[in-house]
């Protein structure tokens, strides 16, 4: 059984991360850590986490903390403190103000909490993920990020869509940043088991419409309703599920890679691993010569950018 610790968890993705955390069946704690100021909310939060366990037969001990030394004994750390973007920014527009946040929560959380696994949330997430993984001096396959998880299922729900077949039909993924570089991988996309590029209607599919539907899907709702909240939140809890479960599935996350895509390296972006009970590896592949023309530049626009923040925690702006 496993503690699972938010930090962040009065905020929207935070809170409802909680509640899809607290139904995994291998959890039997989830800890709500909060910045001192946030007392109130946090019990409130609890509170409403614990009525809900009643319906669902849910046995999970939910305790909040504002001192983050509690955050001892965590087997998973989820990080979703932060700013969040406005409709008209860019995720990258947060890059410095949350690096500065991450990075003191990260040196903390690898003091106080060395065993634990640290799960990013925080946008620019590849950059942050980078950022924790520098600052907690922990070892790169126990620092990952939700980042094309995330736009791999929207890019699966728009296929299946499309197809008019149930979206388990369809496996697809995409690579690279989350963000406005992300790479589909259309020579990994199958729709019951067929490569999609066998499939006749192939021709019809609005590949650039699709795509531009899964880069602009945050934004929207961003822009609609004020939060992306429960995809995040179910893609958050399907991670540490496939984590404590050791289920060694190969799902697309932000992690460091050193050479498993044609050589690609030294950057945290989303890329397929295999994640069990010891932590995240990300799996060699080899993608279509435009794919990797395209991961490449993904690669090289995170890794310059993630230098620069770097560089601006170090020496100041
Ligand atoms: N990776 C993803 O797919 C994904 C999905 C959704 C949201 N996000 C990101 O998650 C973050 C949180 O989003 P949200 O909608 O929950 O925002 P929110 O404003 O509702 O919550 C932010 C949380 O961060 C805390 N926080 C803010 N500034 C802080 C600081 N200086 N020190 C400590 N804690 C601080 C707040 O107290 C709150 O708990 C954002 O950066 C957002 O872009 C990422
Ligand atoms: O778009 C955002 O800013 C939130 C998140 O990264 C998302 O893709 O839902």
């Amino acid at each position: 059984m496993a503690k699972v610790a938010i930090v962040g968890a009065t905020g929207k993705v935070g809170q409802y991360a909680a509640l899809s955390i607290s139904r995994i069946p291998y959890v039997n704690e989830v800890q709500l850590y909060g910045r001192p100021g946030s007392e109130s909310v946090l019990d409130g939060v609890a509170r409403d986490l614990i009525d809900s366990f009643a319906a669902t037969g849910t046995d999970s001990h939910v305790s909040w903390s504002c001192n983050i030394e509690d955050l001892k004994g965590s087997d998973i750390i989820v990080l979703t403190a932060g700013v969040a973007r406005k409709p008209d920014q860019s995720r990258l527009d947060l890059a410095v103000e949350n690096a500065k946040i991450v990075a003191d929560f990260s040196q903390k959380i690898g003091r106080i909490a060395p065993d634990s696994f640290l799960m990013m949330v925080t946008n620019p997430v590849d950059i942050m993920t980078h950022v924790a993984l520098k600052y907690s001096g922990k070892k790169p396959n126990e620092v990952f990020g939700l980042g094309t998880h995330l736009d791999s299922m929207r890019l699966k729900s728009a296929i299946a869509s499309f197809f008019q077949v149930h979206v388990s039909e369809v496996h697809t993924r995409i690579i690279g940043e989350h963000g406005d570089s992300m790479v589909p991988l259309w020579s990994a996309t199958t729709i019951g088991g067929i490569q999609i590029s066998n499939l006749p209607s192939f021709a019809q599919v609005p590949i650039d419409d699709i795509m531009q539907q899964v880069k602009s899907s945050g934004q929207k709702i961003i822009a609609s309703k004020g939060a992306t909240v429960w995809g995040p939140g179910e893609a958050i809890a399907t991670l540490i599920r496939t984590i404590l479960g050791n289920e060694n599935r190969i799902l697309t996350v932000s992690a460091y890679i050193k050479a498993e895509v044609h050589n690609i390296g030294d950057v945290c972006i989303g890329v397929p691993a295999r994640i069990n009970r010891s932590g995240v590896y990300p799996v060699p592949i080899r993608i279509e010569p435009l794919e990797v023309r395209n991961f490449q530049n993904s690669v090289e626009k995170i890794r310059g950018i993630t230098r620069e923040i770097f560089s601006v925690l170090e020496n100041g702006e």
